[in-house]
């Protein structure tokens, strides 16, 4: 160990100890002892990542799943420069498994993502999610043909088609197999080119490279992938350039055999809002649509998740209860699951019937509303007099900046949303703002009574 680890290991092993005693406060004996205080800290090779470490997969999804955001927010209250908390799985004395909290740096950069055009613009590191594999994706009739559609694009040679678009309602999958595509391309063709991103990054980068008249590096950037993934196309609607662009980069990507693959909530001709010339192009290559699960598709990907927690016990009769109640989409139904196996095994009381129905109430019954992103931004642009897009804009007047930090605050809250997911849905934000947009709401509903009074308001016009 040189002196400049010497001196980073000493910095996060004192704000360690200090994050570790705020949790144990905050957390309460039980909680603490059980799953935070089997956690180790790892020396980490840069000083804005932290890793931690803990003796079962299950306790890392575990504390993943529950304590991502504390950490971080913990971790940057005594080290600001951290950007990153890295949870991994120790077996036999060796890391195992590394779960990522937080979006950290891929080891090595899977996709590639250059600087802003402006260095005060959204900075965002995007990643692949590790668990979104093509063989970790349950397949049956509705999602069949997305799922084959998706497996061509990652084979080698000449793509049999391009672009792919995929399209379907919220948390059904779209996201999961773009990163599987990209997964499965990048593990036959490790030195390629790969570029993942919202529809709402390519026209905040487009338009900070207008801004500074200088477009080059942009378009460089894109023509230059080998497999581009765009991600929620629906929010490109209504930017004439960006859309211009846009088609040109379609246009070149598919014109030079490479691979497109465009993932939206709806199909091409419903996107209202963008440009007949643009539905053509993406209706011409194939176009794939997953449906809502149906209640044996739930059931199957319940006995899929399960098995990826090896020290879980999950009678047959509570996933039959949970894949027959929750059909919103399978977003929800991995939240319900993960939430009765933790609690079974923090509170040492048997997962049955009876305990699932006490842990999940409303979420069974089906009555708590669900609350999307988009409804905030609509809800909180319409409190304080602003457009939605400004939420999703660079602007950092405070006039748009604290509503902004509001609306996120607001969707952690309120949504299962992860933070990285948040960050994409204000414009390509890094998972680090929405952390300090919580913080700071948080501190400031406190000081500031009208920035309580707003959230206040807002939050009974969202759970009405
Ligand atoms: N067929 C499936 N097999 C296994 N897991 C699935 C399947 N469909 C969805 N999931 C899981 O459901 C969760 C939500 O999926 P994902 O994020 O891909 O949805 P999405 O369609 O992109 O939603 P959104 O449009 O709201 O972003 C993920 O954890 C994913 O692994």
């Amino acid at each position: 160990m040189n002196d400049r680890q010497a001196d980073m290991a000493g910095e996060q092993a004192k704000a360690w100890a200090r994050v570790r005693a705020s949790l144990r406060e905050s957390a309460g004996a039980r909680l603490f002892d059980q799953w935070l205080k089997p956690i180790e800290l790892v020396a980490a090779d840069e000083a804005d990542t932290v890793r931690l470490a803990l003796p079962s997969a299950f306790m890392t999804n575990w504390v993943r799943s529950h304590y991502a955001d504390r950490l971080a927010l913990e971790f940057r209250q005594h080290l600001p420069h951290v950007r990153s908390v890295e949870v991994e799985t120790r077996r036999l004395g060796a890391v195992a498994e590394v779960l990522t909290i937080e979006s950290p740096a891929p080891e090595r950069a899977p996709v590639q993502v250059a600087a802003a055009p402006d260095a005060g613009m959204i900075f965002e590191r995007p990643v692949l999610e590790s668990r979104y594999t093509f063989d970790r994706f349950v397949v049956d009739q509705s999602n069949r043909v997305a799922f084959n559609a998706a497996r061509t694009v990652a084979e080698p040679g000449r793509p049999r088609f391009s672009p792919l678009f995929l399209h379907g309602g919220t948390g059904q999958g779209k996201t999961h197999l773009m990163h599987a595509i990209a997964h499965a391309f990048l593990a036959a063709n490790p030195d390629a080119n790969v570029l993942c991103m919202s529809a709402e990054r390519f026209m905040f980068d487009f338009v900070a490279a207008m801004r500074v008249r200088d477009t080059f590096a942009f378009k460089a950037r894109l023509r230059s992938a080998d497999l581009l993934l765009i991600d929620d196309l629906q929010f490109i609607a209504g930017k004439d350039a960006t859309q211009e662009e846009f088609f040109h980069t379609i246009n070149e990507i598919v014109g030079a055999g490479k691979r497109l693959v465009i993932a939206a909530d709806r199909a091409p001709q419903h996107l209202d809002g963008v440009e007949p010339r643009i539905i053509g192009r993406l209706g011409a290559g194939l176009v794939a649509d997953i449906k809502a699960a149906d209640l044996p598709l739930r059931r199957a990907i319940l006995t899929r998740k399960v098995a990826d927690l090896p020290d879980a016990k999950v009678p047959a009769d509570v996933l039959d209860l949970l894949a027959a109640r929750i059909h919103s989409s399978i977003r929800e139904l991995e939240g319900a699951l993960m939430r009765v196996v933790a609690y079974a095994s923090l509170t040492g009381e048997t997962l049955d019937l009876d305990f699932a129905v006490q842990t999940l109430g409303d979420s069974l019954r089906g009555a708590q509303r669900r609350v999307t992103i988009d409804e905030i931004q609509k809800l909180v642009s319409q409190h304080f007099d602003l457009k939605p897009l400004d939420l999703i804009s660079a602007r950092r007047a405070r006039a748009v900046a604290r509503p902004r930090q509001i609306a996120m605050y607001l969707s952690k809250r309120l949504t299962t949303r992860s933070l990285p997911e948040i960050g994409r849905k204000f414009g390509g934000r890094d998972h680090s703002t929405v952390i300090h947009a919580v913080r700071r709401i948080e501190e400031l509903r406190d000081s500031d009574r009208d920035v309580d009074a707003a959230v206040r308001v807002l939050l009974r016009e969202l759970e009405a």
